[in-house]
């Protein structure tokens, strides 16, 4: 890769043409942070927005699966890696670069190079929203990512359950130190509605929506554990392309509208500091 020359400014630069970069996070594993991360992907599609998502999850890159496509991006001009296309998404996933079952081996220098290259590299075009879906936890991709570009804000998803949440204050805490503005909170898995009518609080339904009332942030919706959800990630074919009237697809409707509605709030709110300054 080209090296910024003597003089090149440093520290995080915007990408030409993005608008917004939203971080999707979580404090603990398999909450489905990346079931939201796409869902909410192709939601702001469908409403109407250019959207690209990166899959920076190094230890479960389900992206590919989750919206269909896992083959390898094409090269193109000087070293530029295209995304792929679907369901309306741009997307490029470190699950491309080490398909099948094969787990990602790496030390750090080399995640962040690789953070940096999705960024930099791929031909992202014009995007109204670029979508990140970090890993679990609280570590290294995220500040590569924020070293990289400046971010418009984070999602934290976590289930309403007290180990869940636990983790996702320490998800909270870590964006704080980064000084990554938090659009809000997400509860998956929060109830399940079996076909008799009856409610199952599986995991603590409205937990999430507490916590974030604890520390002044926003709660962006509820998404029913489902098993049609489950299904939608496994065959490549999210319930979101099923469009906002759908019923299994609402809620993930109401996050979209939300955080886009937040993001461009931030962005106005920053815009604001910099006349100022
Ligand atoms: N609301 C839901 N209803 C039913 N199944 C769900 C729901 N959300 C996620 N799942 C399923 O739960 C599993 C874990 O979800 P997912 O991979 O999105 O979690 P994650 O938090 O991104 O995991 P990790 O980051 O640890 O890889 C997947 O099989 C997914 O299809």
């Amino acid at each position: 890769m080209g090296h910024a020359g003597a003089g090149a400014p440093q520290g995080p630069q915007p990408l030409p043409g993005v608008e917004y970069v939203v971080a999707v996070g979580s404090g603990k594993g398999g909450v489905g942070k990346t079931t939201v991360a796409v869902n909410l992907a192709v939601s702001l599609g469908k409403l109407g927005y250019k959207v690209g998502l990166l899959d920076a999850d190094i230890y479960g890159p389900n992206v590919p699966m989750m919206l269909g496509v896992t083959r390898q991006p094409n090269i193109v001009g000087e070293n530029r890696i295209e995304p792929i296309l679907s369901h309306g998404v741009k997307f490029i996933s470190v699950g491309l670069i080490s398909p099948g079952d094969k787990p990602m081996v790496m030390r750090g220098p080399m995640l962040h190079q690789i953070i940096r290259q999705f960024l930099q590299q791929v031909e992202w075009g014009e995007l109204d929203f670029l979508i990140v879906d970090l890993p679990p936890g609280t570590g290294d991709v995220v500040i590569s990512l924020v070293q990289t570009v400046p971010l418009t804000g984070a999602i934290v998803v976590s289930t309403g359950s007290g180990v869940a949440l636990q983790d996702a204050r320490k998800a909270l805490e870590m964006f704080h130190q980064v000084k990554v503005e938090v659009i809000g909170m997400v509860e998956n898995m929060s109830q399940m509605t079996l076909p008799s009518g009856e409610v199952i609080d599986v995991f603590g339904a409205g937990g999430t929506e507490r916590t974030a009332a604890q520390f002044g942030l926003t709660f962006l919706g509820a998404v029913e554990l489902d098993p049609a959800i489950r299904e939608g990630g496994d065959t490549g074919l999210p319930v979101t392309l099923a469009g906002p009237d759908s019923a299994k697809a609402k809620a993930f409707y109401e996050v979209a509208k939300k955080v886009a509605a937040k993001a461009e709030e931030i962005a106005d709110n920053s815009e604001d500091v910099l006349e100022i300054s």
